[in-house]
């Protein structure tokens, strides 16, 4: 399988598993991905999930310029019947954590960018480097890199295509953690148990208010959070949170 998929402790573990090709995209991945996101996003055992590539030297490169078979369908058909490829199905309200673990790359990088929280190995370079194949950071590069980092840092790597280093994304905050390769994946696990041990419909409602809210004006954006509040408010999983911290033991959350 060109994507590995394991679930443990209500985390998801998907590994992109061509290391031989930096863990570029063939249509199989994309494929095997997107059922991936699919279980993830309606298997009620999943709280969060983990991407990483497989091998030390690479997270994804984005399209496997070398595999990717020349289309058969006009662009307009497919996009108007399925919109863009592979980031649309890991649109969901489960937290998805990418595991930086070396090159991310073209739309490598921008299947991090759709990650809600990015650790990198300190070996791990990031780039979009569309533009040196003629091509455009087209599965939504263009928009979250220059939103999520300073816009002259953006600016460049769109322009140039050049890379830049773990030290460089943690310092411009593209990235929360920076740690040796053999850490990366214990501390992915260690965020992925502590957001799964947490309440998960108060977790998906956190992501979706901080998600929408950024698009609305402050007090809309306030008001939507309200409005989450309330939706949680009577939750069987908010009451076992406060009785739990009466009790002084670990909640136990069901997701209702
Ligand atoms: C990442 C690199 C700088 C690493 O260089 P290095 O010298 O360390 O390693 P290589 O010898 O180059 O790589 C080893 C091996 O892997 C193959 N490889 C690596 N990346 C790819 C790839 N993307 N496609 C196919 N094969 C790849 C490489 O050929 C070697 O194979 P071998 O010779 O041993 O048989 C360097 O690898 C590099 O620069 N890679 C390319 C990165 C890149 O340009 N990525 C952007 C691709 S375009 C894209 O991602 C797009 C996304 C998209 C947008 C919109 C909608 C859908 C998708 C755009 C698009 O598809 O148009």
């Amino acid at each position: 399988m060109p994507v590995g998929f394991e679930v443990k402790n209500h985390v998801a573990y998907i590994t992109l598993n061509r290391p031989e090709a930096m863990n570029a995209l063939d249509p199989e991945s994309i494929a095997d991905l997107n059922r991936h996101w699919h279980e993830v996003a309606s298997n009620p055992d999943i709280r969060v999930a983990v991407l990483t590539g497989s091998g030390p030297k690479s997270f994804c490169t984005g399209t496997d310029m070398k595999a990717s078979p020349p289309p058969t369908e006009c662009m307009a058909a497919i996009y108007l019947r399925d919109g863009m490829p592979i980031v649309p199905a890991m649109k969901m309200w489960k937290p998805i954590i990418a595991a930086i673990n070396g090159f991310a790359v073209g739309g490598g990088l921008e299947i991090a960018l759709a990650c809600d929280l990015r650790i990198s190995s300190s070996n791990a370079k990031f780039g979009l480097t569309e533009v040196k194949v003629a091509s455009l950071a087209g599965l939504n590069g263009t928009q979250l890199l220059p939103r999520s980092i300073p816009q002259a840092v953006a600016m460049k790597m769109l322009l140039t295509g050049e890379m830049i280093s773990a030290e460089e994304a943690l310092r411009y905050g593209l990235v929360s953690d920076v740690v040796a390769p053999e850490e990366l994946m214990n501390l992915a696990t260690k965020y992925a148990e502590k957001i799964a041990s947490a309440a998960p419909l108060s977790v998906q409602a956190a992501k979706q208010a901080a998600i929408l809210g950024q698009d609305m004006p402050r007090e809309h954006g306030i008001l939507f959070s309200h409005l989450l509040w309330g939706v949680l408010r009577d939750t069987e999983d908010r009451k076992e949170g406060f009785k739990a911290f009466a009790e002084k033991r670990s909640p136990v959350y069901r997701g209702v």
